[in-house]
Protein backbone atom coordinates (compact mmCIF):
# COMPACT_ATOMS: atom_id res chain seq x y z
CA UNK A 1 0.00 0.00 0.00
CA UNK A 2 0.83 3.48 -0.63
CA UNK A 3 1.65 6.59 2.17
CA UNK A 4 3.00 9.47 1.67
CA UNK A 5 4.57 9.54 5.23
CA UNK A 6 6.43 5.96 4.10
CA UNK A 7 8.15 7.63 1.86
CA UNK A 8 10.52 8.74 3.87
CA UNK A 9 11.69 5.63 5.70
CA UNK A 10 14.33 3.42 4.20
CA UNK A 11 13.35 0.74 2.10
CA UNK A 12 15.74 -1.64 3.39
CA UNK A 13 14.12 -1.02 6.86
CA UNK A 14 10.60 -1.23 5.02
CA UNK A 15 11.39 -4.37 3.74
CA UNK A 16 12.38 -6.18 6.82
CA UNK A 17 9.29 -4.85 8.67
CA UNK A 18 7.13 -6.82 6.03
CA UNK A 19 9.08 -9.58 6.35
CA UNK A 20 8.51 -9.83 10.10
CA UNK A 21 4.70 -7.87 10.04
CA UNK A 22 3.15 -9.47 7.31
CA UNK A 23 -0.23 -9.26 7.22
CA UNK A 24 -0.34 -6.66 9.97
CA UNK A 25 2.09 -4.27 7.46
CA UNK A 26 -0.25 -2.44 6.00
CA UNK A 27 -2.18 -1.27 9.39
CA UNK A 28 1.71 -0.54 10.77
CA UNK A 29 2.35 1.52 7.48
CA UNK A 30 -0.88 3.93 8.52
CA UNK A 31 0.14 4.32 11.62
CA UNK A 32 2.47 6.93 10.01
CA UNK A 33 0.09 8.43 8.47
CA UNK A 34 -1.73 9.60 12.10
CA UNK A 35 -0.65 11.92 14.28
CA UNK A 36 1.79 11.06 17.22
CA UNK A 37 0.42 11.49 20.91
CA UNK A 38 1.85 13.06 23.71
CA UNK A 39 2.36 12.15 27.14
CA UNK A 40 2.74 13.32 30.86
CA UNK A 41 3.71 11.26 33.68
CA UNK A 42 2.69 12.69 37.67
CA UNK A 43 5.37 12.51 40.43
CA UNK A 44 3.70 10.89 42.53
CA UNK A 45 6.35 11.27 44.93
CA UNK A 46 5.05 15.39 45.37
CA UNK A 47 1.23 14.61 44.41
CA UNK A 48 -1.39 12.12 44.16
CA UNK A 49 -2.79 11.53 40.68
CA UNK A 50 -6.10 12.53 42.32
CA UNK A 51 -4.83 16.16 43.52
CA UNK A 52 -3.07 16.59 40.40
CA UNK A 53 -6.11 16.35 38.04
CA UNK A 54 -8.06 18.65 40.39
CA UNK A 55 -5.20 21.36 40.04
CA UNK A 56 -3.95 21.02 36.36
CA UNK A 57 -5.46 23.55 34.36
CA UNK A 58 -5.51 22.19 30.97
CA UNK A 59 -7.31 19.00 29.49
CA UNK A 60 -5.50 15.85 29.95
CA UNK A 61 -6.70 12.23 29.64
CA UNK A 62 -5.21 9.17 31.64
CA UNK A 63 -3.19 6.69 29.48
CA UNK A 64 -4.69 3.47 29.97
CA UNK A 65 -1.51 1.20 30.88
CA UNK A 66 0.03 3.64 32.76
CA UNK A 67 -1.11 4.65 36.50
CA UNK A 68 0.35 7.94 36.32
CA UNK A 69 0.41 8.90 32.49
CA UNK A 70 -1.40 11.62 31.10
CA UNK A 71 -2.07 12.10 27.57
CA UNK A 72 -2.13 16.22 26.62
CA UNK A 73 -3.14 17.56 23.30
CA UNK A 74 -0.16 18.97 21.04
CA UNK A 75 -1.42 22.90 21.19
CA UNK A 76 -0.38 22.53 24.82
CA UNK A 77 2.77 23.32 26.17
CA UNK A 78 2.73 22.19 29.20
CA UNK A 79 6.43 23.27 30.29
CA UNK A 80 5.22 26.74 30.65
CA UNK A 81 2.99 25.58 33.13
CA UNK A 82 4.27 26.81 36.98
CA UNK A 83 3.23 22.66 37.76
CA UNK A 84 5.76 22.00 35.53
CA UNK A 85 8.75 24.12 37.31
CA UNK A 86 7.85 22.35 40.72
CA UNK A 87 9.13 19.14 39.51
CA UNK A 88 5.04 17.68 39.13
CA UNK A 89 5.41 16.29 36.04
CA UNK A 90 8.13 14.45 33.81
CA UNK A 91 7.14 14.97 29.36
CA UNK A 92 7.45 11.90 28.13
CA UNK A 93 6.08 9.89 24.79
CA UNK A 94 3.95 7.73 26.22
CA UNK A 95 5.14 4.17 25.05
CA UNK A 96 8.26 5.39 26.71
CA UNK A 97 6.73 5.61 30.25
CA UNK A 98 6.21 1.62 29.72
CA UNK A 99 9.91 0.33 30.57
CA UNK A 100 9.58 1.86 34.26
CA UNK A 101 6.42 1.42 35.12
CA UNK A 102 7.07 -2.48 34.20
CA UNK A 103 9.96 -2.96 37.29
CA UNK A 104 8.14 -3.03 40.33
CA UNK A 105 10.68 -0.38 42.93
CA UNK A 106 9.85 -0.58 46.52
CA UNK A 107 11.00 2.66 48.57
CA UNK A 108 14.74 1.73 50.29
CA UNK A 109 15.71 -0.42 47.30
CA UNK A 110 18.87 0.17 45.57
CA UNK A 111 18.50 1.14 42.06
CA UNK A 112 20.29 1.90 39.04
CA UNK A 113 19.70 2.93 35.83
CA UNK A 114 22.41 2.48 33.70
CA UNK A 115 21.97 4.96 30.21
CA UNK A 116 19.52 7.13 32.09
CA UNK A 117 19.86 10.77 30.55
CA UNK A 118 17.90 12.48 30.01
CA UNK A 119 15.98 11.01 32.39
CA UNK A 120 12.67 9.54 31.36
CA UNK A 121 12.79 6.36 33.81
CA UNK A 122 15.12 7.55 36.39
CA UNK A 123 13.00 10.03 37.09
CA UNK A 124 10.11 7.58 37.30
CA UNK A 125 12.13 5.15 39.53
CA UNK A 126 13.87 7.84 41.66
CA UNK A 127 10.21 9.30 42.60
CA UNK A 128 8.83 5.19 43.50
CA UNK A 129 11.64 5.48 45.63
CA UNK A 130 10.09 7.95 47.98
CA UNK A 131 13.21 9.38 49.48
CA UNK A 132 14.31 5.69 50.86
CA UNK A 133 17.05 3.99 49.07
CA UNK A 134 19.35 4.90 46.68
CA UNK A 135 19.32 5.58 43.08
CA UNK A 136 22.28 5.69 41.14
CA UNK A 137 21.77 7.12 37.32
CA UNK A 138 24.17 6.99 34.86
CA UNK A 139 24.97 8.33 31.56
CA UNK A 140 28.24 7.84 29.67
CA UNK A 141 27.71 11.61 27.84
CA UNK A 142 28.71 14.32 30.09
CA UNK A 143 26.43 16.74 28.52
CA UNK A 144 23.45 14.50 28.71
CA UNK A 145 24.55 13.31 32.40
CA UNK A 146 24.18 17.26 33.02
CA UNK A 147 20.19 17.01 31.64
CA UNK A 148 19.79 14.12 33.37
CA UNK A 149 21.13 15.64 36.70
CA UNK A 150 18.92 18.38 36.19
CA UNK A 151 15.37 16.61 35.79
CA UNK A 152 16.03 14.55 39.06
CA UNK A 153 16.53 18.05 41.20
CA UNK A 154 13.05 19.28 39.33
CA UNK A 155 11.99 16.24 40.62
CA UNK A 156 12.72 16.74 44.46
CA UNK A 157 14.95 13.45 44.34
CA UNK A 158 17.49 13.71 46.93
CA UNK A 159 18.71 9.48 47.50
CA UNK A 160 20.89 10.15 44.16
CA UNK A 161 24.25 9.26 43.10
CA UNK A 162 24.86 10.64 39.55
CA UNK A 163 27.01 8.91 37.58
CA UNK A 164 29.18 9.68 34.20
CA UNK A 165 30.70 6.24 33.57
CA UNK A 166 31.27 3.88 31.45
CA UNK A 167 29.03 0.77 32.56
CA UNK A 168 32.01 -1.60 32.78
CA UNK A 169 33.68 0.69 35.04
CA UNK A 170 30.86 0.45 37.48
CA UNK A 171 30.82 -3.11 37.92
CA UNK A 172 34.11 -3.15 40.30
CA UNK A 173 32.30 -0.57 42.64
CA UNK A 174 28.84 -2.19 42.70
CA UNK A 175 29.65 -6.32 42.46
CA UNK A 176 25.81 -7.56 42.82
CA UNK A 177 24.89 -4.39 44.49
CA UNK A 178 21.42 -3.62 42.87
CA UNK A 179 17.68 -4.89 44.05
CA UNK A 180 16.51 -3.18 40.48
CA UNK A 181 18.20 -2.23 37.36
CA UNK A 182 17.33 -0.28 34.49
CA UNK A 183 18.98 -0.93 30.80
CA UNK A 184 17.15 1.79 28.69
CA UNK A 185 19.77 0.86 26.10
CA UNK A 186 21.50 3.23 23.35
CA UNK A 187 19.76 1.54 20.12
CA UNK A 188 19.29 2.13 16.53
CA UNK A 189 15.84 4.09 17.68
CA UNK A 190 13.00 2.75 14.87
CA UNK A 191 10.15 3.22 16.81
CA UNK A 192 10.40 6.88 17.21
CA UNK A 193 10.91 7.76 13.46
CA UNK A 194 7.38 9.24 13.54
CA UNK A 195 8.55 11.50 16.25
CA UNK A 196 12.15 12.32 15.35
CA UNK A 197 12.21 11.95 11.61
CA UNK A 198 15.68 12.54 11.60
CA UNK A 199 16.51 9.30 13.09
CA UNK A 200 14.56 7.55 10.04
CA UNK A 201 17.08 9.54 7.77
CA UNK A 202 20.56 8.58 9.83
CA UNK A 203 19.27 4.95 9.95
CA UNK A 204 21.20 2.56 8.18
CA UNK A 205 21.35 -1.54 8.06
CA UNK A 206 24.78 -2.24 9.58
CA UNK A 207 23.80 0.05 12.35
CA UNK A 208 21.69 -2.65 14.66
CA UNK A 209 24.40 -5.05 14.07
CA UNK A 210 26.79 -2.74 15.64
CA UNK A 211 24.53 -1.82 18.49
CA UNK A 212 23.65 -5.20 19.39
CA UNK A 213 27.23 -5.69 20.29
CA UNK A 214 27.21 -2.96 22.78
CA UNK A 215 23.72 -3.83 23.95
CA UNK A 216 25.31 -7.46 25.02
CA UNK A 217 28.08 -6.05 26.91
CA UNK A 218 25.98 -3.45 28.78
CA UNK A 219 23.76 -6.58 29.51
CA UNK A 220 26.52 -8.46 31.14
CA UNK A 221 27.50 -5.45 33.15
CA UNK A 222 23.82 -5.11 34.35
CA UNK A 223 23.79 -8.89 35.24
CA UNK A 224 26.99 -8.55 37.10
CA UNK A 225 25.59 -5.78 39.37
CA UNK A 226 22.29 -6.96 39.92
CA UNK A 227 21.64 -9.11 43.19
CA UNK A 228 20.60 -12.50 43.54
CA UNK A 229 17.09 -12.26 43.31
CA UNK A 230 17.31 -9.06 41.54
CA UNK A 231 15.00 -7.61 39.23
CA UNK A 232 16.58 -5.90 35.70
CA UNK A 233 14.55 -4.43 32.81
CA UNK A 234 15.63 -4.11 29.33
CA UNK A 235 14.60 -1.97 26.76
CA UNK A 236 15.35 -0.46 23.31
CA UNK A 237 12.63 1.93 21.18
CA UNK A 238 13.63 -0.39 18.22
CA UNK A 239 11.61 -2.99 16.02
CA UNK A 240 15.09 -4.29 15.22
CA UNK A 241 15.30 -8.17 16.48
CA UNK A 242 18.96 -7.88 16.79
CA UNK A 243 18.74 -5.57 19.19
CA UNK A 244 15.69 -7.11 20.71
CA UNK A 245 15.33 -10.40 21.32
CA UNK A 246 18.63 -11.73 19.79
CA UNK A 247 20.45 -9.75 22.28
CA UNK A 248 17.69 -11.22 25.37
CA UNK A 249 18.50 -14.86 23.61
CA UNK A 250 22.26 -14.18 23.68
CA UNK A 251 22.21 -12.71 27.22
CA UNK A 252 19.86 -15.43 28.48
CA UNK A 253 22.52 -18.20 27.04
CA UNK A 254 25.15 -16.48 28.71
CA UNK A 255 24.33 -15.61 32.05
CA UNK A 256 22.01 -19.22 33.09
CA UNK A 257 21.20 -17.43 36.48
CA UNK A 258 18.97 -15.16 34.94
CA UNK A 259 15.64 -16.18 33.70
CA UNK A 260 12.61 -14.03 31.81
CA UNK A 261 9.71 -12.78 34.00
CA UNK A 262 6.17 -12.04 32.79
CA UNK A 263 5.14 -8.22 33.45
CA UNK A 264 2.36 -6.26 34.01
CA UNK A 265 -0.15 -7.10 30.96
CA UNK A 266 -1.89 -4.32 28.74
CA UNK A 267 -4.51 -5.41 25.51
CA UNK A 268 -1.87 -3.32 23.52
CA UNK A 269 1.02 -4.81 24.08
CA UNK A 270 2.24 -7.95 21.89
CA UNK A 271 4.85 -10.52 22.99
CA UNK A 272 8.00 -11.31 22.25
CA UNK A 273 8.56 -13.32 19.20
CA UNK A 274 10.77 -16.57 19.72
CA UNK A 275 11.52 -16.64 15.94
CA UNK A 276 13.23 -13.05 15.92
CA UNK A 277 15.81 -14.63 18.79
CA UNK A 278 16.94 -17.87 19.12
CA UNK A 279 13.54 -19.53 19.19
CA UNK A 280 12.61 -20.06 23.17
CA UNK A 281 9.06 -20.20 23.78
CA UNK A 282 10.41 -18.18 26.99
CA UNK A 283 11.05 -14.80 24.66
CA UNK A 284 7.20 -14.57 24.28
CA UNK A 285 7.22 -13.08 28.05
CA UNK A 286 9.09 -10.03 26.27
CA UNK A 287 6.53 -6.52 25.39
CA UNK A 288 6.87 -5.34 22.61
CA UNK A 289 4.92 -1.82 21.83
CA UNK A 290 3.67 -1.21 18.22
CA UNK A 291 1.93 1.83 17.23
CA UNK A 292 -0.63 0.54 14.87
CA UNK A 293 -1.81 -1.36 18.13
CA UNK A 294 -1.58 1.33 21.05
CA UNK A 295 -1.40 4.96 21.16
CA UNK A 296 2.22 5.42 21.42
CA UNK A 297 5.84 4.79 19.83
CA UNK A 298 7.57 1.41 19.35
CA UNK A 299 9.03 0.14 22.08
CA UNK A 300 10.95 -3.68 23.08
CA UNK A 301 11.03 -4.68 26.69
CA UNK A 302 12.10 -7.21 28.84
CA UNK A 303 12.41 -8.21 32.26
CA UNK A 304 14.54 -10.70 33.95
CA UNK A 305 15.16 -12.37 37.26
CA UNK A 306 18.22 -13.10 38.82
CA UNK A 307 18.33 -16.93 40.50
CA UNK A 308 18.39 -16.36 44.56
CA UNK A 309 17.36 -14.10 47.22
CA UNK A 310 17.67 -10.20 47.58
CA UNK A 311 19.48 -8.80 50.22
CA UNK A 312 17.59 -6.72 52.66
CA UNK A 313 17.66 -2.86 52.34
CA UNK A 314 19.35 -1.03 55.27
CA UNK A 315 19.48 2.69 55.43
CA UNK A 316 23.05 3.26 56.57
CA UNK A 317 23.80 6.94 58.16
CA UNK A 318 27.19 8.34 57.29
CA UNK A 319 27.82 9.70 61.02
CA UNK A 320 30.06 12.27 59.69
CA UNK A 321 30.91 14.65 62.42
CA UNK A 322 29.28 18.53 60.82
CA UNK A 323 31.61 21.45 62.71
CA UNK A 324 29.60 23.22 65.44
CA UNK A 325 29.46 26.29 63.25
CA UNK A 326 28.16 24.84 60.34
CA UNK A 327 25.36 22.82 61.99
CA UNK A 328 24.26 26.35 63.60
CA UNK A 329 24.24 27.99 60.21
CA UNK A 330 21.73 24.89 58.97
CA UNK A 331 19.86 25.21 62.34
CA UNK A 332 19.24 28.74 61.92
CA UNK A 333 17.58 28.52 58.41
CA UNK A 334 15.77 25.47 58.95
CA UNK A 335 14.28 26.98 61.99
CA UNK A 336 13.45 30.13 59.76
CA UNK A 337 11.80 28.18 57.10
CA UNK A 338 10.17 25.82 59.45
CA UNK A 339 11.60 22.58 58.71
CA UNK A 340 9.54 19.24 59.20
CA UNK A 341 11.00 17.07 56.96
CA UNK A 342 12.38 16.65 54.11
CA UNK A 343 12.25 14.62 50.25
CA UNK A 344 9.26 12.69 52.66
CA UNK A 345 11.73 11.29 55.00
CA UNK A 346 12.72 12.75 58.55
CA UNK A 347 15.84 15.26 58.32
CA UNK A 348 18.74 13.41 59.48
CA UNK A 349 21.85 15.26 60.42
CA UNK A 350 24.52 12.50 60.20
CA UNK A 351 24.02 12.75 56.37
CA UNK A 352 25.28 16.54 55.85
CA UNK A 353 28.62 16.87 54.36
CA UNK A 354 30.17 20.26 53.65
CA UNK A 355 32.75 20.04 50.14
CA UNK A 356 34.63 23.19 49.29
CA UNK A 357 31.80 25.41 51.08
CA UNK A 358 29.26 23.73 49.57
CA UNK A 359 26.48 21.50 51.81
CA UNK A 360 25.50 18.16 50.94
CA UNK A 361 22.65 15.53 52.10
CA UNK A 362 24.10 12.20 51.34
CA UNK A 363 22.03 9.48 50.60
CA UNK A 364 20.91 7.55 53.31
CA UNK A 365 23.29 4.33 51.63
CA UNK A 366 27.02 4.26 51.45
CA UNK A 367 28.70 3.03 48.82
CA UNK A 368 32.29 2.84 47.20
CA UNK A 369 32.48 5.23 45.09
CA UNK A 370 36.47 5.41 44.66
CA UNK A 371 37.44 6.11 41.09
CA UNK A 372 34.22 6.95 39.56
CA UNK A 373 33.41 10.26 37.52
CA UNK A 374 30.58 11.92 39.22
CA UNK A 375 27.99 14.93 39.21
CA UNK A 376 26.44 14.63 42.06
CA UNK A 377 26.35 12.52 45.61
CA UNK A 378 23.15 13.07 47.18
CA UNK A 379 21.28 16.11 47.15
CA UNK A 380 23.17 19.71 47.13
CA UNK A 381 21.56 21.81 50.23
CA UNK A 382 23.28 25.20 49.39
CA UNK A 383 25.92 27.44 50.21
CA UNK A 384 28.18 28.47 52.91
CA UNK A 385 28.38 32.43 52.86
CA UNK A 386 29.86 34.37 55.45
CA UNK A 387 27.98 33.43 58.86
CA UNK A 388 25.02 32.21 56.95
CA UNK A 389 23.72 29.59 55.18
CA UNK A 390 22.23 30.14 51.36
CA UNK A 391 20.25 27.58 50.31
CA UNK A 392 20.07 25.97 47.28
CA UNK A 393 17.00 25.45 43.91
CA UNK A 394 17.38 21.43 44.37
CA UNK A 395 16.60 21.93 48.19
CA UNK A 396 13.69 23.98 47.35
CA UNK A 397 12.41 21.35 45.08
CA UNK A 398 13.11 18.51 47.54
CA UNK A 399 10.40 19.86 50.36
CA UNK A 400 7.31 18.31 49.62
CA UNK A 401 3.89 20.00 50.13
CA UNK A 402 3.31 20.79 54.05
CA UNK A 403 7.33 19.58 54.97
CA UNK A 404 8.16 23.40 55.70
CA UNK A 405 5.70 26.12 57.52
CA UNK A 406 6.91 29.49 56.06
CA UNK A 407 5.52 29.30 52.62
CA UNK A 408 3.30 31.85 49.85
CA UNK A 409 1.56 29.63 48.30
CA UNK A 410 -0.12 31.22 45.46
CA UNK A 411 -2.89 29.40 42.86
CA UNK A 412 -1.70 27.84 39.50
CA UNK A 413 -3.20 31.02 38.04
CA UNK A 414 -1.77 34.16 39.45
CA UNK A 415 0.55 35.92 36.95
CA UNK A 416 3.26 36.64 40.03
CA UNK A 417 3.87 33.01 39.16
CA UNK A 418 5.42 33.88 35.76
CA UNK A 419 6.98 36.68 37.27
CA UNK A 420 8.75 35.01 39.70
CA UNK A 421 10.07 32.40 37.20
CA UNK A 422 10.98 35.41 35.34
CA UNK A 423 13.72 36.58 38.83
CA UNK A 424 11.08 39.61 39.21
CA UNK A 425 10.21 40.92 42.78
CA UNK A 426 6.93 39.91 44.29
CA UNK A 427 4.34 41.82 46.30
CA UNK A 428 2.79 39.87 49.14
CA UNK A 429 0.20 40.50 50.70
CA UNK A 430 0.12 40.08 54.74
CA UNK A 431 -2.76 37.62 54.75
CA UNK A 432 -0.71 35.62 51.83
CA UNK A 433 2.47 34.89 54.24
CA UNK A 434 2.73 32.85 57.37
CA UNK A 435 6.00 34.72 58.28
CA UNK A 436 6.04 38.44 58.11
CA UNK A 437 9.81 38.51 57.10
CA UNK A 438 12.93 36.19 55.67
CA UNK A 439 13.03 33.14 53.79
CA UNK A 440 9.99 31.58 52.28
CA UNK A 441 9.03 29.00 50.00
CA UNK A 442 7.40 30.46 46.82
CA UNK A 443 4.43 27.77 45.85
CA UNK A 444 2.21 26.50 43.49
CA UNK A 445 -1.31 25.20 44.68
CA UNK A 446 0.97 24.32 48.05
CA UNK A 447 3.62 22.80 45.84
CA UNK A 448 7.72 24.50 46.51
CA UNK A 449 8.95 26.79 43.32
CA UNK A 450 11.80 28.37 45.12
CA UNK A 451 12.92 30.39 47.51
CA UNK A 452 12.24 34.23 48.19
CA UNK A 453 13.84 36.26 51.46
CA UNK A 454 10.23 38.70 52.43
CA UNK A 455 10.89 42.26 53.89
CA UNK A 456 8.16 44.17 53.93
CA UNK A 457 5.93 42.69 51.98
CA UNK A 458 8.11 42.56 49.26
CA UNK A 459 9.48 38.85 48.10
CA UNK A 460 13.14 39.32 46.76
CA UNK A 461 13.46 36.70 44.11
CA UNK A 462 15.98 33.66 44.93
CA UNK A 463 15.47 31.58 42.08
CA UNK A 464 18.48 31.15 40.24
CA UNK A 465 19.23 32.50 36.56
CA UNK A 466 20.46 29.01 35.42
CA UNK A 467 16.69 27.41 36.31
CA UNK A 468 14.56 30.39 34.57
CA UNK A 469 12.92 29.07 31.23
C1 LIG B 1 17.82 5.49 24.92
S1 LIG B 1 18.86 6.69 25.61
C2 LIG B 1 18.36 6.70 27.28
C3 LIG B 1 17.08 7.42 27.54
C4 LIG B 1 16.77 7.50 29.01
N1 LIG B 1 16.75 6.19 29.63
C5 LIG B 1 15.43 8.17 29.25
O1 LIG B 1 14.44 7.48 29.45
O2 LIG B 1 15.39 9.42 29.26
C6 LIG B 1 20.38 5.89 25.71
C7 LIG B 1 21.44 6.61 26.50
O3 LIG B 1 22.54 5.75 26.58
C8 LIG B 1 23.71 6.53 26.63
N2 LIG B 1 24.80 5.60 26.26
C9 LIG B 1 25.27 5.27 25.05
N3 LIG B 1 26.23 4.35 25.16
C10 LIG B 1 26.36 4.09 26.48
C11 LIG B 1 27.20 3.24 27.24
N4 LIG B 1 28.09 2.46 26.66
N5 LIG B 1 27.06 3.28 28.57
C12 LIG B 1 26.15 4.08 29.19
N6 LIG B 1 25.34 4.89 28.53
C13 LIG B 1 25.44 4.89 27.19
C14 LIG B 1 23.44 7.66 25.67
O4 LIG B 1 24.24 8.80 26.00
C15 LIG B 1 21.96 7.89 25.88
O5 LIG B 1 21.75 8.95 26.79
Amino acid sequence: MDSDRSLVLPQAFLDRMKDMLQDDYDAFLQAYDQPRTYGLRVNTAKISCEEFEKIVPFEVKKIPWISNGYFYREDVRPSRCPLYQAGLYYLQEPSAMTPASRIPVEPGEYVLDMCAAPGGKATAVGSALKGAGLLVANDISTTRARALLRNLELFGIPNLFVANEKPEKMVKNFPEFFHKIILDAPCSGEGMFRKEEALARDWTPEKSQELSQIQKQLCLNAADMLQPGGQMLYSTCTFAPAEDEEVISWLLEQRPDLSLISMENYEGFSSGNPAWGNGSPELKKCVRIFPHKMAGEGHFLALLKKEGQSGPTANISKGTKLPADVKKYLEAFFSEIGLNSLGGQPFDWNRVEVRADKVYYLPPVSCSLRGLTFLRNGLYLGDLKKNRFEPSQPLALAFRKDEAEAIISLPVDDPRLERYLKGETLTILPEETVHTKGWHLLCVEGYPLGFGKLVNGTLKNKYPAGWRA
